[in-house]
């Protein structure tokens, strides 16, 4: 499915003063000292493209530092007066976006906890109408990717044309190294349906601590995402919001002169016919690929043909534990992961079944709400 956004190329609105394009200033704004001088170590990397800063902050629970409010949306004006960065701050609510448009902020973008609410989005999107803005979307707190396009889409449709979104993680019950979840696979997702939408990535919140930044930066720019939003604080021990994965804005540019920086499409003639070359290889196992899992569920068919004229069941646990077992070995001796393996076969498992399910209740009881149940 490709969605087609309305949008202006990223580099029309995005000034990039050197690639890969960053947003980066502090968590919160929390002083004006704090934010202008915190602007100026910044600007003076000259990595930084735009400074961002938290004026409003949605917290979990009440009694925690909440933003300090519009006044800090006066220091950002002198932050940019001094340095000529342009700003980019969060709104959540249509007055944020009043008095952020107000105050000259150049960027707005909605939070991840915003996303999650519809409702919250369409008051955004209503209150940018006929406002010629760029706008830049965080994937919602919850791992939806129709969720993250919804307010895109809201966005887009009320006539916002610069536009991106941002890839923070996701919130998920099992803990690991993140604070929230990468799941690449759903950025990567939304780019393939919309290839033309920028995608910029905000390890901070990702990694919710500053030594694994540096791995989840560079992963993006291998997966060609356009820029990083990341968070950068004069003196993190002491920030208010965010303090253990903030960087100084002199970590923050050494990390930056160490990203390496890939282009999708760049090379000599050499190095491009080499790629074509090797596609070509990928595309003709891909064929046999395919062609053998066709093969592999026409002989589900014939099995599942036999256990209907047997009355055998479908799921045969202790058969499917072997096949599983052994082709996992088999894939790791072929230097293929457990989770891939497993995950490739659970998929080729479910079709086999669902193949099998419809031979198998062609009539009887189930078979009236066959055709139902192939079309959810
Ligand atoms: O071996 C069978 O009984 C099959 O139907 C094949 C198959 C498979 O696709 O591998 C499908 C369903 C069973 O749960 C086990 C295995």
């Amino acid at each position: 499915m490709k969605l087609n956004f309305n949008i202006q190329p990223f580099n029309s609105w995005a000034k990039v003063t050197k690639e890969p394009f960053l947003i980066a200033g502090p968590c919160s704004a929390e002083t004006e000292e704090q934010l202008v001088a915190t602007a100026h170590l910044l600007a003076k990397t000259g990595r930084v493209s735009v400074l961002r800063a938290g004026i409003w902050k949605p917290r979990t629970r009440p009694g925690e530092f909440e933003g300090i409010g519009s006044i800090g949306l006066e220091w950002l004006k002198r932050a940019k007066a001094e340095t000529g960065l342009p700003t980019a701050v969060e709104v959540a609510t249509a007055k944020h976006v009043e008095e952020a448009l107000a105050a000259g902020v150049d960027i707005l973008w909605i939070g991840a906890r915003s996303t999650a609410n519809p409702f919250t989005v369409q008051e955004i999107a209503d209150a940018l109408r006929g406002v010629d803005v760029p706008v830049i979307v965080k994937n919602p707190v919850n791992p939806d990717l129709s969720l993250w396009i919804g307010a895109l889409e809201r966005v887009n449709n009320a006539g916002i044309t610069k536009l991106a979104a941002i890839h923070r993680g996701f919130s998920s019950h099992e803990k690991t190294a993140f604070r929230n979840e990468p799941m690449w696979d759903l950025a990567i997702s939304l780019k393939t349906h919309a290839p033309e939408l920028p995608i910029i990535c905000d390890p901070s919140h990702i990694c919710g601590n500053r030594e694994l930044i540096p791995y989840i930066a560079q992963k993006a720019l291998d997966l060609d995402m356009q820029g990083l939003i990341i968070e950068s604080h004069i003196d993190p021990s002491v920030a208010w919001t965010d303090a253990k994965q903030q960087l100084t804005p002199s970590a923050l540019d050494e990390l930056m002169g160490r990203l390496e920086i890939r282009k999708s499409g760049a090379g000599t003639p050499e190095v491009k016919d080499k790629l074509a070359v090797l596609r070509n290889e990928i595309d003709k196992i891909d064929d046999l690929v395919i062609q053998k899992i066709a093969e592999r569920m026409q002989i589900a068919e014939k099995i599942g043909q036999h256990k209907k004229d047997n009355g055998i069941t479908i799921l045969q646990v202790s058969r499917w534990d072997e096949i599983l077992n052994k082709r996992i070995s088999y894939g790791k001796a072929l230097k293929l992961s457990e989770e891939f393996t497993s995950k490739l076969l659970e998929l080729i498992h479910s079709e086999s079944i669902r193949k099998q399910t419809e031979i198998m209740n062609t009539d009887g009881i189930a078979g009236s709400q066959q055709e139902h149940l192939t079309h959810v």
